[in-house]
């Protein structure tokens, strides 16, 4: 952009200069009151720029909205015909996209409107100044010196013109450019340390000491004063109420926010002193919220070498240990074939297996483990569970949990609730779960039902 925005104004310039000097010596009576012309056009400019400027922040904002809503609402097509909301959905993209291009032509109409204005305004400008200053003076002019100085007059348009233009096309992608500046103006939450280090391999031991979190200024403690220590190769357990701050935990150690107090060590480092980088190698995360690409199974499983080489021999090995390798041999292409946006062509069972793959792939210490809510039919639910199993095996595993059968494959089990851990045992859980049956449930914090 400030290339042609160079390219535009220095040739106008020089030509601008050029006519006006002519025109000077032609006149220089007559030159000083076109000269009066010049404020007017500012002044008209200067308006027009501010309405263009607005005009086309509104036609950013509707682009912006409809490329939004696109963004949620294609990926959630079988929600809206399954709540035969087809209708519904097709009006409200109706609606975005004529807000869209009623905004789109507004800011067309101005962008062609302003050099008219302006053209306008310095002709008439010109002509009613220069006109009445030769009545009122009775100046008389000599052919030559006419025709040159009308001559430079009319070529004195096309650069007030140019340089119009460029102004028009600032003021244009002054919303985008000033949206973009923001954006550099943004503080990240976390700061690596210019001195952090690189570590090059974790036990995987972690001590969460004296941890005191929340979310913001105005927000109440999620986390209050906790203490955990897990050593490595443990299962650790969570289990507590929905919101009572168990996925917190986990953004904790993966530093994607600092505590308020307290401090995480990892094979005894503050992570605070960890690079970033390094740090996320040695952990992985299985969310609850299956993340998979458009793109083969092998790219899905060997994601963290996506810009390198994957290694094929991990991929099949990390498939097979997760229970994965038979149904992707069974695909068309087997890990060469295409699992869709966001993995749609395989089943739900299918994609946590190949998750579980990939987070094997990253052969790193430490596993957390979000576990999906979703049922699986049993068959299904047994090889999720049996990969989980092996998974678990390899790592330091913190498991937020949501099924008996997980919370049972644990070395110890913690409940989490007003901000603190309280250690709970595999048999009162059992008992508990005897006493209730269908109505005990991990998350419950009713008196009766909770751990
Ligand atoms: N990004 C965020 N900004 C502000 N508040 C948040 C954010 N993420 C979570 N919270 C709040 O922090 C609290 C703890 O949330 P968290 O996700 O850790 O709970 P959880 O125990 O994992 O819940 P669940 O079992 O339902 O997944 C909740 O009250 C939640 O509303």
């Amino acid at each position: 952009m400030i290339y042609a925005l160079l390219n535009c104004v220095v040739p106008n310039a020089l030509q601008f200069s050029a006519m006006a000097g002519q025109m000077v010596m032609a006149s220089p009576l007559l030159s000083l009151v076109s000269a009066l012309v010049v404020p007017c056009m500012c002044l008209a400019i200067a308006f027009l720029g501010e309405r263009l400027r607005k005009v086309s922040k509104e036609s950013h904002y509707s682009a912006a909205r409809l490329s939004a809503y696109l963004n949620e609402i294609l990926p959630s097509m079988l929600f809206i015909k399954a709540n035969n909301a087809e209708l519904h959905e097709s009006i409200r993209f109706q609606r975005l996209v004529h807000d869209d291009l009623v905004k789109r032509l507004r800011k067309k109409k101005m962008r062609a409107l302003i050099p008219q204005i302006v053209q306008f305004v310095y002709v008439g400008g010109l002509l009613l100044f220069c006109a009445g200053s030769m009545v009122a003076t009775r100046v008389s002019f000599d052919v030559s010196r006419v025709v040159t100085f009308t001559m430079s007059l009319i070529l004195l348009i096309e650069p007030i013109q140019g340089i119009g233009k460029a102004y028009n096309e600032l003021k244009q992608a002054e919303p985008a450019i000033e949206r973009l500046f923001n954006l550099t103006k943004f503080n990240p939450q976390v700061i690596e340390k210019p001195d952090a280090v690189d570590l090059d391999s974790v036990s995987g031991d972690i001590k969460f000491c004296g941890i005191t979190f929340k979310y913001g200024d105005n927000m109440s403690l999620v986390l209050d004063g906790l203490n955990l220590h897990m050593k490595p190769g443990e299962t650790v357990a969570l289990v507590g109420p929905s919101g009572g701050g168990k996925t917190s935990i986990a953004k904790l150690l993966l530093r994607l926010y600092d505590p308020l107090s307290g401090s995480i060590l990892v094979d005894d480092r503050d992570i605070r002193d960890v690079c970033l980088r390094s740090l996320r190698r040695h952990i992985v995360l299985v969310s609850q919220d299956i993340t998979l690409f458009s793109g083969t199974v092998a790219e899905n499983i060997g994601y963290m070498d996506l810009l390198h080489e994957i290694d094929m021999e991990r991929v099949v090995e990390a498939a097979k240990i997760a229970n994965a390798d038979e149904f992707i041999s069974a695909l068309p292409k087997g890990y060469e074939t295409n699992i869709g946006q966001r993995g749609s062509l395989l089943s739900g069972g299918q994609k946590q297996r190949l998750t579980i793959a990939r987070a094997l792939y990253q052969k790193s210490s430490i596993l957390i483990l979000d576990e999906a809510t979703s049922a699986l039919d049993h068959k299904s639910e047994q090889l999720v569970r049996q990969a989980v199993q092996r998974v678990m095996d390899r790592h330091t595993v913190l498991v937020i949990a949501h099924r008996l059968e997980t919370v049972l494959m644990a070395d110890r089990v913690f409940r989490l609730d007003g901000g603190k851990l309280e250690e709970v045992t595999h048999s009162s859980l059992i008992a508990q779960y005897n006493e209730l049956g269908c109505d005990w449930h991990l998350g419950s914090s009713s008196d009766e039902t909770c751990i």
